[in-house]
């Protein structure tokens, strides 16, 4: 029996996608499961190896790509990220609803396989709110901030085409853009509770 379709939850960084991420992964426990990526880029204070992502090195990364063990891969602001088919295998196997947090590149790809999530797109109210929202967050240099602020640029203009995202959720009020996520997601959830309890 085929399990719960798996979420992709994309958007400009500083959008929001990891508090809406960790908000639903609270509430619902038992419920959905985070695909931990693989990144070259080093931890941020308070992340996690192996919890936030599996933090390698880009040999060890480029040498697992050229293994086929990722679903995708893409470069962002200079460092790599990618999607192992173990991360996802292991949610899967608890039947519970997978979250990839990935990048428009790794939403195209993910586009070519059978994978099948449910696409939404996390974007801020404005590019000047979104800038506020990284330098308050103060993980990025300045170099790293524009990189990811060009990427937004693009990124925010992608997400109008149809047919990309499922939903596009604008992240002004933080309990309105989960509330709105809760409700996209409403019927995956009752379904993993409707098995959890038979
Ligand atoms: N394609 C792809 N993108 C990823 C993956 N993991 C994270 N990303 C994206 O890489 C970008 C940078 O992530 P990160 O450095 O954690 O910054 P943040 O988005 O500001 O928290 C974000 O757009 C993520 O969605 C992955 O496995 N594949
Ligand atoms: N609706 C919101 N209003 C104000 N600040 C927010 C909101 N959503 C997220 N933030 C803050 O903005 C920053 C970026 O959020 P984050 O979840 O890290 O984004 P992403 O994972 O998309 O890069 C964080 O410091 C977070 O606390």
């Amino acid at each position: 029996m085929a399990g719960p379709r798996p979420v992709v939850l994309s958007g400009p960084s500083g959008a929001g996608k990891s508090t809406l991420l960790k908000n639903l992964l609270k509430e619902y426990e038992g419920v959905f499961g985070f695909s931990v990526s693989h990144t070259t880029r080093s931890p941020r204070p308070g992340e996690e190896n192996g919890k936030d992502y599996h933090y390698v090195t880009r040999e060890y990364m480029q040498a697992s790509i050229d293994k086929g063990e990722f679903i995708e891969s893409a470069v962002f602001s200079g460092n790599m990220y990618g999607t192992s088919k173990a991360s996802v295998q292991a949610v899967k196997d608890k039947n519970l609803i997978c979250i990839l947090d990935i990048d428009m590149q790794g939403v195209r790809a993910v586009k070519t396989t059978d994978l099948n999530p449910i696409y939404i797109s996390i974007q801020p109210p404005s590019m000047n709110i979104l800038e506020k929202r990284l330098r308050d967050r103060n993980t990025e240099s300045e170099e790293s901030l524009q990189k990811r602020l060009d990427a937004a640029q693009v990124d925010m203009e992608i997400s109008k085409e149809p047919g990309i995202f499922d939903i596009v959720i604008v992240n002004d009020n933080l309990d309105d853009a989960y509330g709105k996520l809760k409700d996209a997601l409403i019927e995956e959830i009752k379904k993993v509770q409707k098995n959890n309890l038979s």
